[in-house]
């Protein structure tokens, strides 16, 4: 506990540290908690599960202990579920504090979140969508007087993914004090640092751990490829082996879509496996129950899409499989460390198909370091694989006579509005839009036709040349 003294942070803080079993720092902590506590922005690079958030919250809450005011704080995530997370770090590092905080996010009242932001808790942690939103509808709170802006996931609020989290981040940075300490963290910074250094202006100090593996060491990275259309056996034949192999289990499996992810869920259900799904269409209650149920081990298997990539501190979980291989080393560096946390062992395996093997090349020259082939005995997979068709076959029937499809549209529309867009419009402008590629397509393909033919001509008239030749020739040999 003494090197928690050393790095400057008080004895009730030291004790509160002890009593969640968090009794020495480690090295992102070591080196991020000195500087923010002397009042410089920071920025935090280290792996996953290496205890990044209370490198930030435990310095947060030594300030606010010494001059405590609310809204002091303020931090911002990319989901929903890390956003209780964080603030449960909060509530529990900063119980002597009597810490009062707030959550705000997507898919909960924000009628009731107004009035919470109105009595002016010391920390606020919100989804920046939904607190773009009180910003602009709402005066009855300010976050003019913050002292500290936390930017967890930081590359995520700042890159343009398939949530843009931009615009929103412009409406909240116009609306914090200039003069702040800015702390931002993630497991991969590098690569939006310019991004970040605008957000942070104050010369901020940068720390990133130096190991040349970008992943855990005691993670163990596997692969298996697999032909796109026996995945699904291999991902029910894992599961087998390691509900078999293991008393106390726990698994997340990452998969692409919402769509795959609940056709998966209700296939894993149709073998009694117990498993729960996770993704952006179900209802944030919903959302909330599943990831309850799978933290207490009520389900033993997550299956979700990249909302639950980041962040998210499992430590029961042993095992990722990456049903789908991440498009971006990015993504699979988040998904595989959900587990292997906090000094734990843990396992990844990716099923690569064909297509994909471009994408394991880019992720082991990100994480530097080459993943190992997974043995599975191919003839027990085989034996499973038409049962596990069939059955997902009957379970996207069961999908499709359901709402879900539709569901989607109505996000979608809902998203465009929410954006400033009417959705008609955009409907009618894709439709031109297609008709246009269309148009150019049927152009591109009428050319290239024309000019086929013209090659075909020229072929024929050097053909007819050469035998008009070859039998002036045997004409000139008879004569
Ligand atoms: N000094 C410490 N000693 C032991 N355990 C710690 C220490 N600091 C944090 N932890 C624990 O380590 C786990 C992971 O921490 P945390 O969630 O902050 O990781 P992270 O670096 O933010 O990971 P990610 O990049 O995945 O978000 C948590 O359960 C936390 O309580």
């Amino acid at each position: 506990m003494e090197e928690f003294a050393k790095l400057g942070l008080s004895s009730w803080l030291i004790e509160q540290c002890r009593q969640v079993g968090i009794c020495k720092p480690n090295l992102v902590q070591q080196n991020c908690i000195p500087p923010i506590l002397e009042g410089r922005d920071c920025m935090g690079c280290a792996k996953t599960g290496s205890g990044k958030t209370a490198a930030f919250v435990l310095p947060i809450l030594q300030k606010l202990s010494e001059d405590p005011f609310g809204i002091f704080c303020l931090v911002l995530t990319p989901t929903r579920e890390l956003a209780y997370q964080i603030a449960e770090q909060f509530r529990v590092l900063g119980k002597p504090l009597g810490l009062k905080d707030c959550i705000i996010v997507g898919g909960m009242d924000m009628v009731a979140q107004a009035l919470e932001l109105a009595r002016k808790p010391h920390v606020v942690i919100a989804t920046p969508g939904r607190l773009a939103d009180h910003i602009r509808s709402s005066n009855t709170f300010s976050i003019k007087k913050i002292r500290f802006l936390v930017l967890d996931e930081a590359d995520r609020l700042l890159e343009q993914g398939c949530t843009d989290f931009t615009q929103d981040l412009q409406v909240i940075l116009s609306a914090v004090p200039a003069q702040r300490q800015t702390l931002l963290f993630s497991a991969t910074l590098t690569d939006t640092l310019q991004e970040l250094k605008s957000v942070a202006m104050n010369k901020p100090f940068f720390w990133e751990s130096t190991s040349e593996v970008r992943t855990v060491e005691q993670l163990d990275q596997r692969y298996i490829l697999v032909p796109e259309k026996v995945k699904d056996a291999y991902l029910v034949h894992l599961i087998q082996k390691f509900q078999d192999e293991h008393e106390d289990w726990s698994i997340m499996v990452f998969t692409n879509t919402c769509k795959n992810c609940q056709i998966l869920n209700m296939m894993l259900r149709e073998f009694n496996f117990p498993s729960v799904a996770l993704h952006s269409m179900l209802k944030q209650k919903q959302r909330f129950a599943a990831l309850g149920k799978f933290k207490s081990s009520v389900f033993k298997i997550l299956i979700a899409t990249d909302v639950a990539a980041r962040g998210l501190d499992i430590p029961t979980v042993q095992v990722v499989i990456n049903h789908n291989t991440p498009g971006l080393p990015k993504i699979y560096i988040h998904r595989v460390g959900r587990t292997a946390r906090a000094g734990r062992n843990g396992t990844a395996i990716t099923l690569v198909t064909q297509y994909d093997i471009h994408l394991v090349h880019a992720i082991e020259e990100q994480i530097n370091m080459k993943l190992k082939e997974f043995g599975v005995k191919e003839k027990d997979v085989l034996q499973i694989l038409t049962q596990v068709n069939v059955t997902r076959r009957e379970c996207e029937i069961k999908l499709e006579c359901t709402d879900f499809d539709e569901k989607k549209e109505i996000n979608k529309r809902k998203q465009l509005i929410l954006e400033g867009k009417d959705p008609d419009l955009e409907a009618k402008r894709k439709a031109e839009l297609e008709k246009i590629k269309k148009q150019k397509k049927k152009f591109k393909e009428h050319i290239q036709e024309t000019m086929q033919k013209k090659r075909d001509v020229v072929v024929r008239r050097k053909l007819q040349k050469k035998r008009l030749r070859q039998k002036k020739k045997a004409a000139k040999m008879q004569q």
